[in-house]
């Protein structure tokens, strides 16, 4: 189908979306990035060609090396975990509310190789960009196919792009100075953060592909991209808790039997506990939180299945359909986490077709990080709280970055474990 001046795509079925994740025709994305005259200097996010490949090729090392898998980042991520519980012990009830300010402080200590109070300026400031640009990303799909929109709607002042672009300034400030800081550190052999691998990169090139620009785009974009996902999926993961109350009670008691009430979770845990495994690629499943990916385009002419596919062609892999498609998932509107299960439901098996973060060479590169943020979180809560709700929930969706829970729910956090000290 034809959107604005560009030829566009939709991949529907599993089929096709394999070829498609396998095709490196449609690695590139919109020529112009996603905001086109806001976001002159691309992040990696956005980018295309060889200067993706080497940005992606760092961020990869970096998760690789410091970031994921490692005792020291999990440390940390249940540090933060720890904070974010222990600060609800007055008030539970807001603890949907409080969950994205706890999570980009994951980010956080991945760029910056720290995290902040929640009361902290810079904190607040960062929270606040990360909400207005994954608002924003309604805009930037409509600005991928009209770029020529972007100025008549700044200079009307609509759609709010003086806000983001303002935003985008105060956030690329203060990067601006952790930045300088990392420069002038005490040099250490040791990369403890992104801005220090990023910088040590930059050091050592000769062709000026690594700039400080870039850098502070990267920066923003790792916290749009891993803040929002990781909190939607979880306020979906605390819905559906409180919707089926038997699940509830089924993690409840896979953490009894595998973690008690004295030691806080690991992830190594997670392997025997299939139940909750399964739970949370069925959230993952029926609420596709990424639901048509991040835009691809095609950089020369190529074919999906049986279709040709012009050079410059935009192209959306739909997940929503794919993870709702009732010859891969019998009765795919119910909630059902039990068709992850087998062997008599002692293994959680996922299938090729769940694909959440997408898959093949532009796969999200923070899915380890956000499969140990989900796991952690979910059992850190229920460890300590039932959920509840005295009122009809509902599970309507709102599209930005992700889709999210449109409405506040009245949810009711009753603390079940006093102990504090885990
Ligand atoms: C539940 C959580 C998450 C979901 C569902 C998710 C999903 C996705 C999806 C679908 C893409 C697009 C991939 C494509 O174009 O094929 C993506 C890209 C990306 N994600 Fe995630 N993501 C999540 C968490 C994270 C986290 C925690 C981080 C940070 C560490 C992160 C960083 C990124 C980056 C940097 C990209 C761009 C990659 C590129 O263009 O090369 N994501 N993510």
């Amino acid at each position: 189908m034809k959107l604005g001046q560009y030829d566009t795509f939709v991949v529907c079925d599993w089929d096709n979306l394999k070829d498609a994740f396998a095709n490196d025709a449609l690695l590139a994305r919109p020529a112009k990035g996603f905001i086109s005259g806001i976001e002159e200097t691309l992040s990696v996010i956005a980018m295309s060609g060889d200067v993706w490949r080497e940005h992606r090729r760092l961020s990869l090392n970096f998760l690789r090396n410091v970031g994921l898998g490692k005792r020291e980042m999990e440390t940390l991520i249940s540090e933060e975990i720890h904070q974010f519980l222990s600060s609800l012990e007055d008030d539970a009830n807001d603890l949907p509310q409080r969950l994205m300010p706890s999570v980009s402080n994951n980010i956080a200590a991945l760029l910056f190789g720290r995290i902040f109070y929640y009361d902290d300026p810079d904190k607040i400031m960062i929270d606040q960009g990360v909400q207005r640009f994954s608002e924003s990303f309604q805009l930037t799909g409509i600005l991928s196919f009209f770029p020529w929109l972007i100025k008549p709607l700044i200079a009307l002042g609509k759609a709010n792009l003086k806000v983001i672009s303002k935003t985008h300034q105060r956030m690329h400030a203060f990067i601006s100075k952790e930045v300088l800081a990392h420069k002038n550190k005490v040099k250490s052999t040791e990369i403890e953060d992104y801005i220090d691998e990023y910088l040590n990169a930059q050091s050592k090139r000769k062709d000026n592909l690594f700039k400080d620009m870039t850098l502070r785009r990267n920066v923003v974009g790792f916290f749009v991209a891993g803040s929002e996902t990781v909190t939607s999926t979880l306020t979906w993961a605390i819905m559906y808790l409180v919707q089926y109350p038997q699940y509830q009670e089924k993690i409840r008691s896979e953490i009894q039997e595998v973690i008690g009430t004295e030691k806080r979770p690991d992830f190594s845990d997670r392997l025997r506990m299939p139940f909750t495994q399964a739970f949370l690629y069925e959230v993952q499943r029926i609420e596709s939180v990424v639901a048509f990916n991040l835009i691809r385009r095609a950089s020369q002419d190529t074919k999906i299945g049986p279709y040709n596919v012009p050079k410059d062609s935009l192209v959306f892999f739909n997940f929503w359909s794919v993870h709702h498609d009732p010859k891969l998932w019998p009765n795919p509107d119910k909630f059902n986490p039990n068709r992850f299960l087998a062997e008599n439901s002692t293994k959680v098996v996922k299938p090729p077709y769940l694909v959440p973060f997408s898959a093949g060479k532009r796969a999200c590169p923070g899915e380890g990080l956000a499969n140990v943020e989900l796991f952690l979180y979910t059992v850190g809560i229920l460890q300590r709280f039932k959920i509840k709700s005295d009122k009809p929930l509902s599970f309507d969706a709102h599209f930005g970055l992700t889709r999210r829970l449109k409405y506040k729910p009245d949810l009711i956090f009753e603390k079940y474990l006093s102990n504090n000290s885990i």
